[in-house]
């Protein structure tokens, strides 16, 4: 390939559109600085298997996720929406199965994709003992973020949260709902590219649950976030797509409206959810 036919593909989020950069456009600095820009797809996991055992849990599962996207992972309690977020975050090895997160691939280069990755657990990961802001500090520092970052880090994401109030609390003295809201700021204080939340506004007050769904829609707006959920209002409010899934299989993938109006059922997001995993009901 000749220089003048070498180029460079970005996503211009003005346009709209992938515009092409010719090398002969560019000065070296220029290409090197934007070969690091961010690709639009931040997620991009292949034909993911993963076994317990004798029992196939997941199972060929492949899906995509790009930058500015909410996608909501629905499926019956055990379908394996767990197990597949754990893979994809890099906690749970996969049987088989590659996936990549902002081009890096997440099995063979753990280090440098997971710092793209934020990850809320069922179970958030907190160390109850500590405050607020030294926990963050913590954590800021846990993903690899350079120490002249990190209050700025940890100012951001108190404030992004709602944690203001309680920043100086040791965390086992707050309740559920701002327990929760910290498990979330950790997952999201080294700005990734990729939030991973199981489960995030199980067992909070509707207060709550309004302003944690607020917080989920704005961190959508310039990441991609993929959450697990079994209330179906949290798909509608905050999901732009959804994927569906049934013993470790994904048996469905399409937009929240495409969802709400299938089969011919304007809005009738449960009914229409249920028709999709009993069809024989
Ligand atoms: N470490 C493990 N060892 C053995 N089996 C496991 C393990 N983790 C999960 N499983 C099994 O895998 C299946 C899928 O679990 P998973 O937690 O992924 O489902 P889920 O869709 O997240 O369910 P829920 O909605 O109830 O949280 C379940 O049958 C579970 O018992």
């Amino acid at each position: 390939m000749s220089d003048s036919e070498r180029f460079i593909e970005i996503y211009d989020f003005d346009a709209g559109a992938h515009i092409r950069l010719y090398s002969t456009q560019l000065t070296t600095t220029a290409f090197l600085t934007l070969s690091d820009t961010t690709p639009e797809t931040t997620l991009s996991a292949r034909n993911l298997m993963r076994r317990f055992g004798n029992r196939q849990i997941v199972n060929d599962v492949s899906l995509e996720l790009k930058r500015g996207e909410v996608l909501g992972l629905l499926g019956h309690n055990g379908a394996g929406k767990s197990t597949t977020m754990q893979m994809l975050t890099g906690c749970l090895l996969p049987d088989s199965g590659t996936i990549e997160i902002c081009g890096i691939d997440l099995l063979h280069r753990p280090l440098l994709a997971k710092a793209h990755i934020g990850y809320l657990p069922e179970t958030p990961p907190l160390y109850r003992e500590l405050s607020v802001e030294s926990y963050l500090t913590f954590a800021a520092r846990l993903r690899g973020m350079k120490p002249a970052a990190v209050a700025e880090a940890v100012e951001q994401a108190t404030r992004h949260c709602g944690l203001e109030s309680v920043r100086k609390k040791t965390i086992a003295t707050l309740s559920k709902g701002y327990q929760q809201r910290v498990g979330i700021a950790q997952a999201v204080v080294h700005s990734p590219d990729v939030i991973v939340l199981d489960e995030p506004t199980v067992g909070l007050d509707p207060a709550q649950i309004r302003d944690i769904r607020h917080l989920i829609r704005e961190l959508g707006n310039k990441s991609s976030v993929i959450l697990s959920t079994h209330l179906l209002g949290e798909v509608e409010s905050v999901c732009d797509s959804v994927q569906i899934m049934q013993h470790g299989k994904l048996i469905y993938g399409d937009t929240t409206s495409a969802l709400m109006s299938y089969g011919g059922e304007p809005g009738k997001l449960e009914e229409n959810f249920i028709r999709i995993t009993e069809p024989h009901v």
